[in-house]
């Protein structure tokens, strides 16, 4: 799990960071109350930090002298001041940390843990810069880079539609506008055909003085727009901003297509992907298989121990199909009922799932060892029927497999 770094010589304050850091965020946060002690903790660790939280006047570093240490192990700082003036605000920049939060009430740690949270997303967030001045692309990226996203760069448009060629996953991108070969307007509007505003963030980059500039990308699908020049901290709360708006998004996308109880998929999204799936298997020649499965006498659970029994051992297949099938399409169909879309043929399947079967039958539920469930499940290899059809023929093995028994598996 990745860990964040608290230097604070205040107990109190370090706590509530802590506690907020680590419920919110679900990261692991290791306290140093002094320079001295966050420099034995960086020294002693192997794994390293993601992001560290940085008190500026601590009894033994009085003037921020822990920070360089910190940045030298290749950790972005946030610095966390008590006092607050453009001597400082210049020192820090010019030092590159991520940004400076001034410890006025709980609002600024709300601020803080937000950056932290930040970071930690854009480690793995890929942002394009394209500009044709080598300068300007230098800049940016230094700039993007302090906060830890991955930048990749072009010069003009039609080199930018060949990034992302490679890198479909990139989620910012920042144009200027005057290039050659192709301009900013005409490179939104071939992104714009292929990424949605929700999808793709993108924010236009001019030094004109024409004031119709700013109109006209956001016309023409950018979703924000910065003149040349600004600051590093106007750029940081704009892309923060417009990176935040695409991961609510997601998040959103997200509870939508997923089961409340399980977060495993729900039977739309399954679906709604299944078809897509199926038809890249088919395009490329690969086998794919579809099992249904269901909990045994799963009532008698319920009403032998109660719903949040009940609930506890949905959850715990739910888990244990994770486990089993990290590379497939799983969802919860209702009650207790499951669905696999496969990515192998049916031999393959058969084998995977009889031993999910049986670590079922011998994983008990983590509340109360005597408690377990089994499952039965109908296996059918996926050909060219329509996904109803498949469903239809692997739910008719699963019933077989409850008739004869149950807690088996029917091909
Ligand atoms: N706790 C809990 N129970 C649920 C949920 N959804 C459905 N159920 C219960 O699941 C039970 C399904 O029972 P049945 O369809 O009779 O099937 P079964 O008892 O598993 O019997 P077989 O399938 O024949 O082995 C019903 O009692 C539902 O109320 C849920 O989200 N939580």
């Amino acid at each position: 799990m990745p860990k964040v770094l608290v230097v604070e010589d205040n107990r109190s304050l370090a706590a509530m960071a802590k506690v907020m850091i680590e419920t919110r965020l679900g990261l692991q946060v290791v306290l140093a109350g002094s320079g001295a002690e966050a420099r034995g903790l960086i020294e002693a660790d192997s794994e390293g930090f993601a992001v560290a939280l940085v008190d500026l006047n601590l009894p033994d570093a009085p003037d921020g002298e822990v920070v360089p240490f910190v940045q030298s192990h290749d950790i972005p700082v946030v610095v966390l001041t008590g006092y607050f003036g453009d001597a400082i605000r210049e020192k820090m920049l010019k030092l590159g940390v991520v940004d400076y939060v001034v410890k006025k009430n709980i609002s600024a740690y709300e601020y803080a843990c937000r950056l932290v949270e930040r970071i930690h997303h854009n480690y793995r967030t890929k942002v394009l810069v394209v500009d044709d001045s080598r300068s300007a692309v230098a800049n940016l990226k230094h700039y993007l880079s302090i906060q830890r996203l991955n930048v990749l760069t072009a010069s003009n448009g039609i080199e930018a539609l060949g990034v992302l060629e490679q890198h479909p996953d990139i989620r910012l991108v920042i144009t200027d506008y005057n290039m050659p070969e192709m301009d900013g307007f005409e490179l939104i509007q071939q992104l714009r055909s292929r990424f949605a505003k929700n999808q793709m963030a993108i924010i236009g980059l001019s030094s004109s003085a024409d004031p119709r500039l700013s109109a006209h990308f956001l016309k023409s699908g950018a979703n924000d727009f910065i003149s040349k020049p600004f600051s590093y901290e106007e750029l940081l709360c704009r892309v923060n901003q417009n990176l935040e708006y695409l991961e609510q998004i997601d998040l959103i996308r997200d509870a939508a297509n997923r089961d409340y109880l399980t977060k495993l998929y729900n039977r739309r999204y399954f679906f709604e992907q299944g078809e897509s799936v199926k038809r890249q298997a088919l395009r490329q020649d690969r086998p794919l298989s579809l099992s249904m499965i269901d909990i045994d006498h799963f009532k008698s659970i319920n009403d032998t121990y109660g719903h949040s029994t009940g609930d506890e051992a949905l959850k715990h297949v739910a888990g244990l199909l994770n486990e089993s099938f990290p590379d497939d399409l799983v969802a919860r169909f209702g009650g207790e009922e499951f669905c696999i879309m496969h990515r192998r043929d049916e031999g393959e399947s058969q084998q995977q799932l009889e031993n999910f079967r049986e670590k079922v039958a011998n994983s008990p539920l983590p509340s109360d060892s005597k408690i377990r469930v089994t499952v039965s499940i109908g296996l059918n290899g996926c050909c060219d029927q329509g996904l109803d059809d498949i469903i239809h023929l692997a739910d008719t093995k699963l019933y077989q497999a409850k008739e004869q028994g149950r807690n088996r598996l029917i091909v």
